[in-house]
């Protein structure tokens, strides 16, 4: 099926998180779009009340689009240990509290998996990414990274679990990850790239 192309012009970054719209505002320089923050709009951050991380960014997508008359891009994402069986997943937000504690949420993923008794490190991040338009029309793409849960954590760049996650076959975690080179193979470039190939370029 063909997928619908952004037009030029302002484009709704539908997210409350400073992290990610720095991330996505860098990965959408190169496309002539204007991107504006639901902050900025002053819209209203929705309740996350699907079960699966595409199910949650076309509910904020289309909630920006709807609110806002424009295109708006969201992203939900979040880290899945092996250990935990996936866990935080779709909760990895959730796990900071109220306050967005990351210091907290890395502390419990890295208790959990000690008392899980499970003798793997493995975890990737996902990101999944929904472009919705004012009418309804969504179009949604998922990215992956894998790697490995850290500890103690490590690098005062990125965002989140940053400074626990270190990608296979990397040495630094990506904390410790110049923010351009996170951009290149994140999980948000993975999903990123498959937006821009269906979506973006004509
Ligand atoms: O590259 C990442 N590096 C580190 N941590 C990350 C990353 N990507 C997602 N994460 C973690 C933290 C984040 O808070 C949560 C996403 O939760 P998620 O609901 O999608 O985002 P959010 O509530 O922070 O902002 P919003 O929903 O307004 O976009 O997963
Ligand atoms: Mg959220």
């Amino acid at each position: 099926m063909a997928h619908r192309k952004l037009e030029p012009g302002p484009l709704v970054i539908a997210s409350h998180n400073p992290g990610k719209v720095r991330e996505i505002a860098a990965l959408l320089g190169p496309f002539g779009v204007e991107p504006v923050s639901a902050g900025e709009l002053g819209l209203p951050e929705p309740e996350e009340t699907e079960d699966s991380f595409i199910g949650n960014a076309e509910l904020k997508a289309v909630a920006a689009a709807k609110a806002s008359g424009k295109p708006a891009l969201a992203d939900d994402s979040g880290l899945c240990v092996d250990a935990l069986d996936g866990a935080p997943g779709i909760y990895s937000a959730r796990w900071g509290g109220e306050d967005k504690d990351f210091g907290l949420a890395m502390t419990t993923v890295h208790k959990k998996m000690r008392e899980s008794g499970k003798d793997t490190s493995a975890a990737h991040f996902t990101c999944a990414l929904t472009l919705a338009w004012p009418d309804g029309h969504v179009e949604s793409f998922e990215g992956k990274v894998h790697g490995d849960i850290v500890w103690p954590i490590r690098g005062a760049h990125g965002f989140g679990y940053d400074p626990i996650f270190q990608r296979t076959g990397d040495l630094i975690t990506f904390g410790e990850m110049d923010p351009d080179a996170k951009h290149g193979l994140s999980h948000r470039a993975d999903a990123f790239r498959q937006l821009v190939r269906a979506c973006l370029k004509p």
